[in-house]
């Protein structure tokens, strides 16, 4: 492969001025320095290669040049001082050439990509030809890349700011690549769910299906997609099985992107990058049951939670809340939780299931989530096949291993800490086992939150679980005791700043890694504003935010699929 080649047999064709011999490689594009070019003094440094991968699209355009008298190629005093020079230089005859314009991904840093052209001029227009068409059909034939795109642009995401991202970023690199792609700016909350399971799009051929906004749109694409594929309505007995109709995507344009973040997309056009490259991982799915009847109330990609963050975005969707305040309104919703500082009794039920390739031998890892492996790019935990295999990585890697984080101290947090009075809740938490697979903790929670990913984002590059994976068929579950004020801006504080939460938290926090979770409020006795002694039954309870929308049930029961979707994306880069 470094041999310099043959150049009787090779074809050769001129880039950036320099000749190059063309060889098409089994899984790359080989341009090698010529005896005859410049480059042979250092003839390696000048070499290039691009994967075949990452070649975006190939066109080719034959054109017919000048060609230069013989007298012109060789340099006279004239061609230094042009302007001395008024008459054009003799020229003779024209000749045909063909450029082969190719546009390549490249990576200009972590999660971060960029299309890039190379254009390859030859005066054998046969070889360009043949260059051309070789190159197309191997791009063609991977089986991994879209064939009909259909993008769901959500024009309120981000502030209002999606629909410009996705007509100034995203529709000029879908037309300079030349594929066939269709969108739908949503005209309200539900229409991209509901086109999806009213259209025929499946037999339109659309196998991409992509969400331009934030995480709420993406939600509703995953919902109508998971219920367009299943023959009848899905209950907690429902085994649903991963489907490969189409592959899901995300162009970040909303105003968290948490999960788009989470899957190493850095920006939209890294992001559509993925989406035409065919680059795809699996992700995880929960879904989220009413848990008197056992009927699917949603599926979500990211975050399930109870208490602040669902009271937070509860009070966010006031009405004059969203229309004066706009983004803001989160900042303002977010005190006024803080100041409330609300808490909730509750009873959670959790089952780990079998092995469990994350955890050690136990179901809570004492670790977690502080010291853990990241979720990255060709994930060791994700990709095991067979999660009841012993033959699975255990966490944490070796501490030289880059997918390794630590918590690190912050001076402000440590000082925090040092003021920090003890805590609201003052019952100690009562764990029992119920079954061999089935636990029970009962307590009154500040916050429960169920994530089948880290849910980091660019402001909280570390996310809410730091140590949560995409792929590994578990939720990762945090339950942070009732605790006071002091305490939960210090954990706000460190979801910011990437520190993990047991830090901050101590024993005030349980981790579990789960299969399945019940939730269920528990009702206590309270005294009648009479005065009387006489008590009555009642209970405190919140919404819960899933994936930035509100379930209004309390009482749930949450599953997770493994590996049920595909999402264009591989994995964070670090
Ligand atoms: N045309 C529309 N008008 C109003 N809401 C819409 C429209 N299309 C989709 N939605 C809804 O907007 C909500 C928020 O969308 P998304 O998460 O994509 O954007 P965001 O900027 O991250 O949102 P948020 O302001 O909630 O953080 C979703 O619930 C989605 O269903």
């Amino acid at each position: 492969m470094d041999q310099v080649p043959d150049y009787e047999h090779v074809n050769t064709c001129l880039c950036d001025g320099i000749r190059y011999g063309v060889v098409l490689a089994e899984d790359r594009l080989q341009l090698r320095v010529g005896p005859d070019s410049p480059g042979q003094l250092c003839p390696e440094g000048l070499n290039k290669e691009y994967l075949f991968a990452d070649i975006l699209s190939v066109k080719i355009i034959v054109s017919e040049v000048e060609e230069p008298s013989s007298a012109s190629s060789v340099l006279s005093r004239l061609d230094f001082f042009p302007f001395r020079n008024a008459s054009p230089s003799p020229r003779q005859n024209t000749t045909n050439q063909s450029k082969i314009v190719l546009c390549i991904a490249r990576r200009r840093e972590p999660c971060k990509w960029r299309p890039h052209s190379l254009i390859l001029t030859t005066e054998n227009l046969a070889f360009g030809q043949q260059l051309c068409d070789s190159l197309k059909e191997t791009i063609a034939g991977s089986s991994n890349r879209p064939k009909r795109l259909m993008f769901f642009v959500n024009p309120v995401s981000g502030g209002g700011c999606a629909l410009k991202i996705f007509e100034k970023r995203v529709i000029p690199i879908l037309r300079m690549v030349d594929t066939r792609f269709s969108y739908i700016v949503t005209t309200h909350a539900g229409h991209a769910k509901q086109w999806l399971l009213q259209e025929p799009w499946k037999a339109e051929g659309y196998d991409g299906l992509i969400a331009v906004g934030g995480d709420g749109i993406f939600n509703e694409c995953l919902e109508g997609f998971i219920r367009s594929e299943q023959d009848e309505d899905v209950t907690v007995t429902s085994d649903l099985t991963p489907s490969a109709t189409a592959t899901l995507g995300i162009i970040p344009a909303g105003s968290t992107d948490s999960i788009g973040y989470c899957i190493g997309l850095g920006d939209a056009c890294s992001a559509l990058i993925h989406v035409l490259l065919g680059r795809s991982m699996k992700l995880d799915v929960g879904a989220v049951f009413q848990e008197a009847s056992g009927c699917l109330l949603r599926f979500f990609c990211a975050f399930l939670g109870y208490g602040f963050f669902s009271d937070t975005l509860k009070t966010s969707e006031k009405r004059w809340l969203r229309r004066y305040f706009g983004k803001t309104r989160y900042t303002l919703a977010g005190a006024q939780t803080f100041f409330r500082n609300k808490s909730y009794d509750g009873h959670v039920t959790y089952k780990t299931g079998d092995a469990n390739p994350c955890n050690s031998s136990s179901d809570l890892d004492p670790e977690y989530p502080d010291v853990g492996v990241f979720c990255a790019k060709d994930c060791t935990v994700c990709s095991v096949t067979d999660i009841t295999s012993p033959e699975v990585p255990q966490s944490p890697n070796s501490p030289s291993s880059p997918d390794v984080f630590e918590s690190t101290e912050s001076p402000m947090l440590s000082s925090i800490e040092a003021d920090t009075v003890e805590l609201v809740g003052t019952s100690d938490t009562e764990v029992t086992t119920s079954s061999e697979d089935w636990n029970n903790i009962s307590d009154k929670f500040s916050n429960v939150i169920a994530v089948s990913l880290c849910c980091g984002s660019a402001k909280s590059p570390r996310g809410l679980a730091p140590a949560s994976h995409c792929g590994d068929g578990r939720l990762d579950v945090l339950l942070v005791r009732a605790i006071g004020r002091v305490k939960l801006l210090n954990y706000l504080v460190s979801i910011s700043r990437g520190i993990g939460p047991k830090r901050v938290l101590g024993k005030n926090l349980r981790a579990y890694r789960v299969s399945e979770l019940i939730f269920r409020t528990t009702k206590k006795p309270k005294e009648n504003e009479g005065g009387g002694r006489e008590a009555s039954m009642a209970v405190a309870s919140t919404v819960w935010n899933c994936d930035g929308e509100i379930i209004t049930e309390a009482d749930i029961h949450v599953k997770v699929y493994r590996q049920l979707i595909t999402i264009f994306g591989s994995g964070r880069e670090f």
